[in-house]
């Protein structure tokens, strides 16, 4: 006889998927997504952009490189939950120090195993990312109903701000260095650091780590900070940070705040959600796709250059592309749908992508964007 199933999965439209469970027990609701990233589950897990989110990962071996303290991108995984094909089996890596099962028990989150992943994501894909509650009960005992209900009544993503949650709650300077990776590009040595200050709207590790490689040196203020308290600092640029929830519900603070730094006329960057927040401080408009991108294999156009970039991608947002003001130029496009996926300023040093050029997990086709930023710094300089 099979075993009983320990853990379950009720969609909002009444599908259910049961499973084996692991991680903690307990029950969450959230938006679920998937991702067809084939390395990476420890850096997605732990990237604070995925709060209130559940993650698919179509890929089948989860699990099997542990975890380590290196590659978290955020303190805990912010995830609500993973759903995989095959239990995780153990893990066989030098760099490991423990197994991604009890990682996510100590840590709260929940994970379900043995589920069909590709009807799944063939449900997400046709139905939206979906609003679904995940429950882990080793005794294997739910309350299907009462799950449905709940995802139902679930209000999702939109018009949710999470970004201030994930935030820091007081300013620091980044001191853990450069990405290794990465400093082989660094213009440290010609350059004293620039001053950047990042504005941490869930900001993953290697962001930081990626800016210092490129010259920067970082200090990290909490999403509420206001102009004031970012020039006070006296930056030679500001950082965007990625995040969670929706761009637009961060309106009360963060994109009032970017406007007031665009009336002051220095170099800015964004990445992801600090894309989507420095479009709405442009003037455009942002809008909730039907399933986002979520990958390490998303092909994005430059069409300034017509040179293709293969991305790591993480939104379930996106800048209208139509809405863009005059004096805004729309220089990335997603090449699986044409969304937009970049823009910039004509005549200031003002630009922001949609995909995470930090590489982790990932290609590496995007870290140009943080030479430019560097660049960008240093033509002020001059
Ligand atoms: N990675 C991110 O910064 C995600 C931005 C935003 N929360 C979205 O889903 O589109």
């Amino acid at each position: 006889m099979a075993a009983k199933p320990t853990a379950c999965l009720a969609l909002a439209d009444g599908t259910v998927f049961y499973g084996m469970g692991f991680g903690a027990p307990g029950e969450v609701v959230a938006e679920l997504v998937f991702n067809t990233a084939m390395t990476g589950y420890q850096e997605i897990m732990t990237d604070p952009s995925y709060a209130s989110q559940i993650v698919t990962f179509t890929f089948p071996h989860i699990g099997n490189t542990g975890v380590t303290a290196e590659d978290d991108e955020a303190q805990d995984p912010v995830a609500s939950g993973i759903v995989v094909r095959w239990d995780p089996t153990e893990p066989s890596n030098w760099r490991s120090t423990s197994e991604l099962t009890d990682w996510m028990a100590r840590r709260g989150r929940i994970g379900i195993g043995g589920v069909d992943t590709r009807r799944l994501t063939r449900a997400i894909r046709q139905q939206g990312a979906p609003h679904v509650v995940l429950a882990h009960d080793p005794d294997g005992n739910f309350d299907i109903e009462a799950m449905i209900a709940r995802a139902r009544d679930w209000q999702g993503l939109v018009g949710l701000d999470l970004a201030k949650d994930v935030s820091c709650a007081q300013s620091y300077r980044w001191d853990e260095g450069a990405w290794q990776w990465g400093a082989g590009f660094s213009t440290a040595p010609q350059d004293k650091p620039f001053k950047v200050v990042a504005l941490d709207y869930g900001a993953k590790r290697n962001i930081l780590r990626s800016l210092v490689a490129y010259g920067a040196e970082v200090t990290v203020l909490p999403a509420s900070a206001t102009a004031e308290e970012v020039m006070a600092h006296e930056p030679e640029g500001v950082f965007l940070s990625n995040g969670p929830g929706d761009p637009a519900a961060t309106g009360a603070y963060a994109v009032p705040m970017i406007k007031d730094l665009l009336a002051r006329d220095m170099p800015i960057f964004g990445i992801c959600l600090g894309h989507q927040m420095l479009a709405l401080a442009l003037g455009a408009r942002t809008v909730k796709m039907s399933h986002g991108h979520h990958g390490a294999n998303h092909p994005v156009r430059d069409v300034e250059t017509g040179k293709v970039e293969i991305t790591s991608m993480n939104h379930g947002f996106a800048v209208d592309s139509q809405s863009l003001p005059r004096g805004v130029i729309e220089t990335h496009v997603s090449l699986f749908d044409g969304s937009n996926c970049g823009i910039r300023m004509a005549d200031r040093p003002v630009f922001s992508v949609q995909h995470h050029p930090e590489a982790a997990p990932g290609p590496q086709d995007s870290l140009y964007l943080f030479q430019r930023f560097t660049d960008s710094m240093r033509a002020r300089r001059g």
